[in-house]
């Protein structure tokens, strides 16, 4: 954890944005960042959310220094890790004395209780990492989950958690399931790989449009370029608006309008949002394009601190756990039954590749050997950790699991359907 927190900050250092539509990118980005159009130094938009140049870096400045000053006595990382009591990967959504860890706190700058709360550090604003560039739904998400933020784009999701990690950001908003196109499972393996927690959802309509340079026709598009959510959520409408286009994937909506916008391209159009239309100056050739009118997209919250569970509103919790070994065939059965059994609902299941054990090998040899599949399996549920019927629950299912985490518990978001309209996204 410390050698990665070291290399990690090393590289957000000298990578701080130079152009003006910056953005946090790994030292070595996968793709070549892209300007165009709109000039200023900082934008917002009429959610709230704003990001200003300077005071993104200086905030940076000063979170840096700071990680890399408690870093030689032991790193900032650890410590939180530990006064968190998240050393082992158990359930444990409770905060343990800083007496009862080993850490030796950095004798300059200890941490102190405005470093552990969840209120933002330097500065007036929520600092949201998301993943994308200005216009990408998810920076609609991140100004509808924290309004007035300031949101941080980045070029991969695991530079948005990496940000949260090195508190460059305070919080992370990244999408992890959409209605058409279903889960997005690179999110799912990073809540895994990563140590931070679920702290809110937000649901967002997804809105898209397809966008060309003024003046192209739909007819003389031979191109439409998309995050692949945003080509799979709109692939009935692009068979009978493009039939003949080549769809290629790109790394966000937005990104892909930006890309048109810099580099002319008069054959190319991008599905993205109606906002991403306006910042990069391209005509709305379609509007509501997706596939199913409904569309929706769910996006996590995620902060280095967990919150406090609540009983007094609707509450989801989100675990991960992987089945024990020799605990027969019917472990996933035992485990969903302990949640039936408490009249808990089940809001979502998920299995990945269990990446540490991903074959298990069955039978007795006789007709050789079969091999298995592994897997870890994700469980949202409507229930608080504050309520025992949920922790009952869990530790009936650490019976029949060799893993078990919490990745949250967290109030639901019950924004009023009606109040979900497309414009708010
Ligand atoms: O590309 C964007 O605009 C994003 O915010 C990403 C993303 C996604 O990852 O699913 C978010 C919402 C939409 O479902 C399409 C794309």
């Amino acid at each position: 954890m410390q050698a990665a927190t070291s290399s990690c900050d090393l590289k957000f250092r000298s990578s701080l944005p130079t152009a003006k539509n910056q953005r946090f990118t790994h030292a070595v980005p996968k793709r070549v960042a892209v300007t165009c159009g709109y000039k200023s130094e900082s934008f917002s938009f009429p959610n709230g959310v704003s990001v200003s140049r300077s005071d993104w870096q200086s905030s940076c400045a000063i979170l840096s220094s700071k990680v890399a000053s408690v870093e030689s006595s032991g790193g900032l990382a650890d410590k939180i890790a530990a006064v968190n009591g998240h050393t082992n990967g158990s359930v444990n959504l409770g905060i343990v004395p800083v007496e009862s860890t080993n850490v030796k706190l950095a004798p300059v700058q200890p941490l102190t209780i405005t470093d552990l709360s969840p209120a933002p550090l330097h500065g007036s604003s929520l600092r949201v990492a998301y993943q994308g560039v200005p216009g990408a739904y998810s920076e609609a998400a991140a100004g509808k989950a924290y309004p007035n933020c300031d949101a941080i784009p980045c070029d991969q999701f695991d530079v948005a958690f990496q940000a949260v990690e090195l508190w460059i950001a305070d919080r992370a908003v990244l999408p992890v399931e959409n209605s058409l196109g279903g889960s997005i499972h690179r999110n799912y393996d990073l809540l895994l790989r990563h140590r931070l927690h679920i702290v809110g959802e937000v649901q967002i309509p997804v809105h898209h449009c397809l966008l060309a340079l003024p003046g192209v026709r739909t007819a003389c598009v031979s191109r439409v370029i998309s995050h692949p959510q945003a080509l799979a959520q709109t692939e009935h409408s692009l068979d009978v608006l493009t039939p003949h286009a080549a769809r290629e994937a790109f790394h966000d909506t937005a990104a892909a309008a930006e890309y048109i916008a810099a580099n002319n391209l008069h054959d190319t159009a991008a599905v993205a949002s109606a906002r991403a239309a306006e910042l990069y100056n391209l005509q709305i050739l379609a509007d509501g394009i997706q596939d199913d009118p409904g569309n929706v997209t769910r996006f996590l919250m995620l902060a280095r601190e967990p919150i406090i569970p609540r009983t007094d509103r609707p509450f989801k919790t989100s675990i991960v756990f992987a089945a024990q070994e020799h605990k027969g065939t019917s472990v996933l059965f035992k485990v969903l039954s302990a949640f039936a059994f408490r009249d808990i609902s089940l809001t979502k299941i998920e299995s990945r590749p269990h990446h540490n054990r991903p074959l298990r090998v069955v039978g007795d040899g006789s007709f050789g050997t079969a091999k298995n599949f592994e897997y870890m399996f994700y469980v949202d549920f409507e229930a608080s950790m504050a309520e025992p019927r949920a922790q009952n629950a869990l530790s009936e299912v650490q019976e029949y699991t060799s893993f078990l985490r919490v990745l949250g518990s967290y109030p639901m978001d019950m924004t009023p359907w009606s109040m979900t309209s497309t414009e708010e996204a």
